[in-house]
């Protein structure tokens, strides 16, 4: 190209390097997917079967992945590419920039993975011992009990040595996660860890919006707490809750108190008119495992959506293998980068809240099908949130009385005002009780990746955080021999959760924009997209985008707005809320807590932990507040 040549050397580099970038892109395609391809395997074969053996040839496919990423990670920081002009060309090389764990020297690398696999599996194989007799496993026997028992003693027991099981074991081994995991940071070019996670957002307004999203939120959120307290209280007395106190984090239907969904019985609004138990009917009706992920599909592509593939039955772990084999049983979804190679890995139990899950999972599936034909760089979600709320926006279709009713699973034909309160409630101890948690898991990683939560304070400042987010204290004390966090599967398999905050704003946003689509009038909780192909359309050109564009560009073409907004999850519990102030007020109860333990000798009136909160009768009307 000598006229070029004479043009001046920019713009024949430009032009040479911007060739010479698509064809290096090109070339990357084909063996990214097989290098992806057999480490996904090799992972897979291990989760679903724990041996020494298939330890090892995961750690060898880890290796080789790496390499491989490192090879092409450190080649795509040779192009300049601030003179190209194809912007797909410039965001594709950037993306490969990003190695993750990768950029670590072999030995620090095969450290690190050996650390992760050791905090992993340590979770995934933890049992509880019974004094004489069996050993019983988190899923599903402690989780049952968790969601089930209403013998605080018995709850107790559970939810301690849980923690002395897993907890204890994984502190060590996390200081050295955390010194590795910003090692690699820095090796990408970020001051830590934390850095790293949350660029993946491509917003440098990210903490800011969490926080003010956070405080939008926190109206609903101290209003159940106190509505819950109040049924708590009623429900094991004034020796165990304390109505101006934080709540012990062993009484909310759940291992983590991350969702409360399973005390709705001890919470119902109006006793009188309970809602049907699905589960029973789930139970009585025969449901298997498999019938609940036909379930989902068949949602899914009454929505036009793609049906799971053949592959798909015949490749997943749907159940808990009977013959003996150690899995990790956390629910999970997977691509093979093989076309319709997507696999489902679950411990499935016949219960409501399973077949909840499920239609959350079969959300990552279908994430999968739709943008197979990308390029492999492109192929994940929007946003890390954006994939969490594909899978949650369809489940909030899945879960509303009118869609449950009209599969079966409810054979009552009305809902009354009052049976509404219950099932929003209902509804509510799900999603809005999840709000702080979500929050502050992330909040406490990028603390302890930063330095600010140095280790020898992990356990007090999870605490702190649980207390100051959440309104929950320990139920027993605490130590720093204890590692509480370590006992929720995010912390020990290093998945990071501030998707999941992201995620409840976002699906109930998309919800808005699918309903109105599907010509649904009428109150957000009533709407169910099912069977609406506008809908499933709307949905289906998010997800054929993957990471091709921003996700904000991609959040504007399908709802309107570029920015994300907690107003269509505020208009979805807006009944709700009046009927919480009321209640409250009624009650005469407090928002907040004013003490800062559960114990009550070390109860205090002057210290103002958090912020107290009193509802002056008139304010609460309007669902507003004084600052103590
Ligand atoms: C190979 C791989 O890892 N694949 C990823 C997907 C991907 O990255 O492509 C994946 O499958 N991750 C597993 C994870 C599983 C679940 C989870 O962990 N949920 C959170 C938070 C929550 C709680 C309630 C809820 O309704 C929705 C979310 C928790 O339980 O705390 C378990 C229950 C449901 C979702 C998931 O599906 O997000
Ligand atoms: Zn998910």
């Amino acid at each position: 190209l000598p006229w070029l040549r004479t043009a001046g050397q920019p713009s024949l580099d430009a032009f040479y390097n911007e060739t010479q970038a698509k064809l290096f892109l090109k070339f990357y395609e084909q063996p990214a997917r097989i290098v992806f391809n057999e480490f996904m395997e090799a992972t897979w074969n291990y989760v679903t079967n724990i041996t020494k053996r298939n330890r090892k040839n995961m750690f060898q496919k880890e290796v080789e992945k790496s390499q491989f990423m490192l090879y092409f990670g450190s080649r795509a920081r040779l192009f300049k590419t601030d003179h190209f002009q194809n912007p797909d060309v410039k965001r594709m090389l950037s993306k490969l920039q990003n190695i993750d764990k990768s950029a670590l020297p072999t030995e620090d690398l095969q450290k690190y993975n050996r650390l992760l696999t050791y905090m992993e599996t340590t979770y995934s194989t933890a049992e509880v011992c019974l004094d004489e007799g069996p050993c019983i496993p988190l899923e599903p026997d402690l989780e049952e009990i968790m969601a089930t028992s209403r013998d605080e003693k018995e709850l107790l027991w559970a939810w301690q040595r849980w923690r002395d099981a897993v907890g204890r074991q994984i502190r060590p081994v996390f200081e050295h996660y955390v010194q590795l995991s910003n090692k690699a940071a820095q090796y990408n070019g970020y001051k830590d860890m934390g850095a790293l996670w949350r660029a993946k957002y491509e917003s440098n307004t990210l903490e800011e919006d969490l926080k003010r999203l956070f405080d939008e939120l926190q109206p609903l959120y101290l209003n159940l707490h106190a509505y819950v307290r109040r049924s708590l209280f009623r429900y094991y007395g004034p020796e165990v809750i304390n109505l101006r106190g934080p709540i012990p984090a062993h009484l909310l239907g759940n291992m983590w108190a991350q969702s409360w969904d399973n005390i709705l019985d001890i919470a119902l609004p109006y006793p009188k008119k309970p809602p049907e138990d699905v589960t029973k009917i789930m139970k009585n009706q025969h449901w298997k495992p498999e019938k609940m992920f036909q379930e989902a599909n068949i949602f899914i592509t009454s929505l036009g959506l793609l049906p799971a593939p053949s592959e798909f039955w015949v490749k997943s772990m749907l159940e808990k293998p009977a013959d003996g084999r150690e899995v990790e049983c956390h629910a999970s979804a997977w691509k093979f980068y093989r076309g319709n190679d997507v696999r489902i890995k679950k411990c499935t139990e016949v219960t409501i809240e399973d077949l909840l899950s499920i239609f959350h999972q079969m959300g990552h599936i279908q994430y999968y099908l739709q943008f197979q034909n990308l390029s492999v760089i492109y192929q994940e979600g929007a946003s890390p949130a954006f994939e969490e709320a594909v899978g949650s926006v369809i489940t909030l279709s899945a879960s509303s009385h009118k869609h449950l009713l009209s599969r079966g699973l409810l054979s009552q034909q009305h809902q009354d005002s009052e049976e509404e309160v219950n099932f929003l409630l209902g509804i509510a101890l799900e999603k809005i009780a999840f709000i702080p948690f979500s929050y502050l898991v992330d909040v406490f990683r990028w603390k302890v990746f930063d330095g600010t939560i140095t280790k020898s304070i992990y356990n007090q400042e999870w605490w702190n955080l649980r207390l100051k987010y959440q309104g929950l204290c320990p139920p027993v004390t605490r130590s720093e021999e204890d590692f509480d966090p370590g006992a929720k599967f995010h912390i020990p398999a290093s998945v990071p959760y501030v998707r999941y905050f992201l995620s409840l704003v976002l699906q109930f946003q998309f919800h808005e924009a699918l309903c109105r689509a599907s010509g649904h009038a009428g109150p957000l909780h009533r709407c169910d997209i099912y069977n609406s192909k506008v809908a499933g359309k709307m949905l289906g050109d998010v997800l054929k985008l993957g990471s091709s564009r921003p996700w904000q560009e991609v959040l504007k073409e399908m709802t309107g707005q570029s920015n994300i907004s907690a107003k269509s999850f505020l208009s979805y519990f807006k009944p709700l809320l009046h009927w919480l102030v009321n209640e409250n007020v009624k009650q005469g109860d407090i928002l907040g807590w004013l003490d800062y333990s559960c114990s009550f000798e070390e109860k205090s009136t002057d210290k103002v932990s958090f912020l107290g909160m009193v509802l002056e009768p008139e304010q609460a009307r309007l669902g507003q507040w004084v600052l103590l």
